[in-house]
């Protein structure tokens, strides 16, 4: 059995959590680090009585395998914490990777592996496969509503207000690197694909506050020697935290069977 270890017990750790309790064949949930232990066990009962609590640098001691769930503050601890260990870090946060990025050259040194999940984007597949050819251009078109952006540090710092919106504002134009640390609550996708494709400095990135939208809406435009192609997602806000899309923890789930699955599909 492949020991799983849950970072943050939110939209996605909450879900996994669920998930892996109803049964995933050769995964079992092995210890948790939250903050509120009664809230989690309001919704998850065994956490807490047979699913130990830790703190976030204990958990890859209990654990093979840990999924990342947190805001962009405690990212270093468990990252650094699994890593050294040589354990498997499956990072939502992935805008925080790319300014975590010694850490790629430690893995190396510790075996440790670092998967990152789909998580609310889609196509990766693809543009991992075009990615072994010639990558022309990656362009992605993100659209929210206004309310899942405020308060990101971009609009702060360049006093970009979404009050009253009443209809579509572009409030980035640029690289997904700027973009992901702007907005690091909101395009964690956009760091996903950048590593998935051309890199966080040429992939293009587009954020509109959309007051039209009720849907966390990405859109990748690709242009490549073996395929052009472009995708859209529409995602269902997930109940605990509405900026993230419900598919997120489910992309994990996805990723954690494959760990110990016989029939894999998809690159
Ligand atoms: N890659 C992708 O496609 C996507 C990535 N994301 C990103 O994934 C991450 C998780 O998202 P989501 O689940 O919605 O976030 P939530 O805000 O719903 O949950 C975060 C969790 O982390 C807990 N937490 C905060 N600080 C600590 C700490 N120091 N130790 C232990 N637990 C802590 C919180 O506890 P408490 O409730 O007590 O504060 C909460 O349970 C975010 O960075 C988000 O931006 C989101 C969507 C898509
Ligand atoms: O859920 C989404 O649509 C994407 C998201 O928040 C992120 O990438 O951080």
């Amino acid at each position: 059995m492949l020991r799983v270890g849950l970072a943050g017990l939110g939209a996605v750790g909450l879900e996994v959590a669920r998930r892996l309790e109803q049964g995933i064949p050769g995964l079992t949930l092995a210890a948790v680090s939250v903050r509120d232990v009664s809230k989690a066990q309001s919704k998850v009962a065994k956490i807490g009585a047979e699913i130990p609590n830790v703190a976030l640098t204990e958990l890859p001691q209990h654990c093979d395998v840990i999924v990342e769930g947190l805001p962009k503050a405690p990212f270093a601890e468990i990252a650094r914490a699994t890593i050294y260990a040589g354990k498997v870090f499956m990072p939502l946060s992935v805008g925080q990777l790319l300014e975590n990025w010694d850490l790629i050259d430690r893995a190396k040194e510790t075996g440790a592996r670092i998967l990152v999940p789909t998580g609310a984007l889609i196509g990766l597949d693809a543009v991992r496969a075009a990615a072994e050819g010639d990558i022309r251009s990656v362009t992605m078109i993100t659209r929210k509503p206004p309310g899942g952006l405020e308060g990101a540090p971009y609009l702060v710092q360049n006093n970009i207000s979404l009050h009253g919106l009443n209809e579509a504002k572009k409030v980035f134009d640029g690289s997904a690197r700027e973009g992901a640390r702007g907005f690091p609550a909101n395009v964690n996708v956009a760091a996903a694909l950048s590593l998935a494709g051309i890199g966080p400095d040429k992939t293009r990135l587009q954020i509109w506050a959309d007051p039209q939208v009720t849907r966390n809406t990405h859109r990748i435009e690709v242009d490549a020697d073996t395929a052009s192609f472009s995708m859209m997602i529409e995602n269902v806000p997930s109940v605990e935290n509405p900026r993230t899309g419900k598919i997120t923890a489910l992309s994990a789930v996805a990723m954690l069977r494959g760990l110990t699955a016989t029939l894999k599909v998809g690159t």
